[in-house]
């Protein structure tokens, strides 16, 4: 529950206004409804008694037929206000805890990153999120509602009527929803957690089956996977249905209590009327006002049904939220001048053990890369090359050891300024966009096409562009339908277009014959002249390229 808390004060510390007006108008919708009921029936039977009674002519039709039109009317603006700004300030708040979840995740450490899978954290992002929009709309905003027409009604009833009547009808509506709601949160708990888990889960083996369907197919496990999907699919159905028969029940028992409530009221009323008390057109007020109360728990039924959903979505968006929500990013320090005379990149006495690992993958390394220089990192497969780079280009700190570049150290600099600073391509790269030209662009963002023909020239991927239709010819999904190599040679040239001074490159030319490697490695030197280049490389056409090796053992 304190998570749901903790959710409800960050959309409250956003959203305060259109909260306190929205409730305001929830109120003033269930307020109007119950007392159009409670002076509808109080008119009829008023109206029934004075024409029995033979002075009809002198009962005054048009007060009380003018409130009620006011009251009818009044409440469908005050729902339209209502629904107009609490949902525009939960989906507004929402956002704001989206994009808080987003900068929580993009902030995890490197090592905690690399170790989320894709299609949880989406579900993270958008279901558990999506799960939030009920604390607001369908627990508080009712609740909240409830507890002061209960009140309101309490008050006006005893004014209007007589207080045991009127301590009845709210007590007993009270006390018997407030006893069917605490049932249903209970019962739906467990099914409402098992469905929203089977929902996770039928997402995940789906984008797990599409994006591995090849190899599915290859090792004959296609049938067992969708089987999988079908399986959560139908967990998901099952624990639905539970939630939906639960609240269908909590709904008939919501009517029940509403009879019994309101039918005591009346007889409760046709005694009073007896004893004198009241007349009988305010024992009608009292028994209309009891049917109308039932509006006030219909929303909080949902919610309840919904309760073990909201819990574990909270529960798990509060891990990865920042505390404060959506913070505003920190403005970056200037950055420190890079010094020209000093090497660009400088690598002292470090040491690094992967997380897990037993021995540390390097120790006591150090290396320096000249402005202006390429080297090349050489030794057999896993002598720690591309941990090397990843240290370098600050995705993982050292345990000891100092890393600089241009003078300055690596924790020293901002993100941003890192990033403009240096690039580093990894053995595997996404290709995110939807044409050549979108997938070149995340490096810069608004790239002139010319530009972008020059560099896919540079990595003699022109001809290639140009036979799928141009730039702007359309793509799968991370660039398949591309062969590998072809896909390594346009993360190439996104990278090369960042224009730092420092490029960090693991194995660049994997996969391309020598005389396409050959023609490649020249092509970064014509766009980057000047750059720093150190690579992590296999390959002797890039060790032949390099100015330097430098030899891992
Ligand atoms: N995230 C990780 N967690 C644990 N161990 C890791 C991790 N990443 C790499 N290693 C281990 O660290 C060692 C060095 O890996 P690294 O990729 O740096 O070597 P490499 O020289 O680049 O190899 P290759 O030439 O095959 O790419 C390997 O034994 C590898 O298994």
């Amino acid at each position: 529950m304190n998570n749901i808390l903790h959710i409800l004060r960050l959309i409250w510390r956003a959203q305060r206004a259109s909260l306190i007006r929205g409730t305001a108008l929830a109120v003033a919708v269930v307020a109007m409804g119950v007392a159009l009921l409670g002076l509808s029936g109080w008119f009829i039977t008023a109206a029934g008694a004075a024409g029995l009674a033979g002075i009809g002519i002198a009962f005054n039709v048009f007060q009380p037929s003018a409130a009620v039109r006011f009251l009818a009317l009044g409440r469908t603006a005050a729902r339209y206000g209502e629904r107009l700004l609490t949902h525009d300030a939960t989906l507004k708040s929402l956002t704001d805890i989206r994009v808080g979840l987003l900068r929580g995740v993009l902030d995890l450490p490197f090592r905690r990153l690399s170790q989320l899978r894709g299609a949880e954290t989406m579900n993270r992002l958008v279901a558990d999120v999506d799960a939030l929009d009920g604390i607001a709309l369908r627990l508080f905003i009712p609740a909240v509602s409830a507890a002061v027409v209960y009140l309101g009604s309490f008050l006006m009833l005893w004014w209007l009527t007589d207080l045991v009547l009127a301590a009845w009808i709210v007590m007993s509506f009270a006390l018997g929803t407030g006893l069917v709601l605490i049932w249903t949160g209970r019962h739906a708990l467990a099914p409402s957690r098992r469905s929203e888990k089977a929902l996770q889960a039928f997402r995940i083996r789906l984008i797990d089956l599409l994006r591995a369907r090849d190899d599915l197919v290859v090792y004959g496990r296609l049938p067992d996977q969708t089987g999988a999907v079908g399986a959560a699919e139908a967990r998901l159905r099952e624990n639905l249905d539970a939630v939906d028969r639960l609240e269908r029940r909590a709904g008939l028992l919501l009517a029940l209590t509403t009879t019994f409530s309101a039918g005591v009221a009346l007889w409760l009323g046709g005694a009073l009327v007896e004893r004198g008390a009241i007349g009988p057109a305010q024992a009608a007020l009292g028994f209309f006002a009891a049917l109308a109360l039932a509006e006030t728990v219909q929303p909080l039924r949902r919610g309840l049904a919904d309760l073990g959903r909201m819990l574990d979505a909270a529960r798990r968006v509060r891990r990865l939220m920042p505390e404060n929500g959506a913070a505003p990013v920190p403005a970056a320090p200037a950055a420190p001048a890079p010094d020209e005379a000093a090497a660009a990149l400088e690598m002292t006495a470090i040491s690094y053990r992967h997380p897990g690992a037993e021995r540390p993958v390097i120790a006591d390394f150090g290396l320096s890369v000249a402005p202006g220089e390429s080297v090349a990192l050489v030794g057999a497969s896993g002598r720690g090359k591309s941990t090397v780079l990843a240290l370098a280009a600050g995705l993982i700190a050292p345990d000891r050891g100092e890393i600089h570049i241009a003078g300055r150290p690596v924790s020293d600099l901002s993100e941003s300024q890192l990033r403009a600073e240096m690039t580093y391509l990894p053995q595997r790269s996404m290709l995110l966009g939807q044409s050549f030209y979108d997938m070149l662009a995340l490096a810069r963002p608004g790239l002139d096409e010319r530009e972008a023909l020059e560099v896919l020239e540079a990595v003699a991927l022109s001809s290639t562009v140009a036979g799928r239709g141009g730039l702007h010819a359309p793509l799968s999904e991370n660039g398949a339908g591309l062969s590998g190599g072809e896909q390594r040679r346009l993360a190439l040239a996104r990278a090369l277009l960042r224009k730092p001074r420092l490029v960090l490159l693991d194995e660049p030319t994997e996969g391309l014959d020598r005389p396409t490697a050959i023609r490649v490695l020249g092509g970064i030197r014509e766009i980057l002249p000047r750059a720093t280049i150190l690579t992590a490389s296999h390959r002797k056409a890039e060790r032949d390229w390099a100015d330097r090796l430098i030899r891992m053992t």
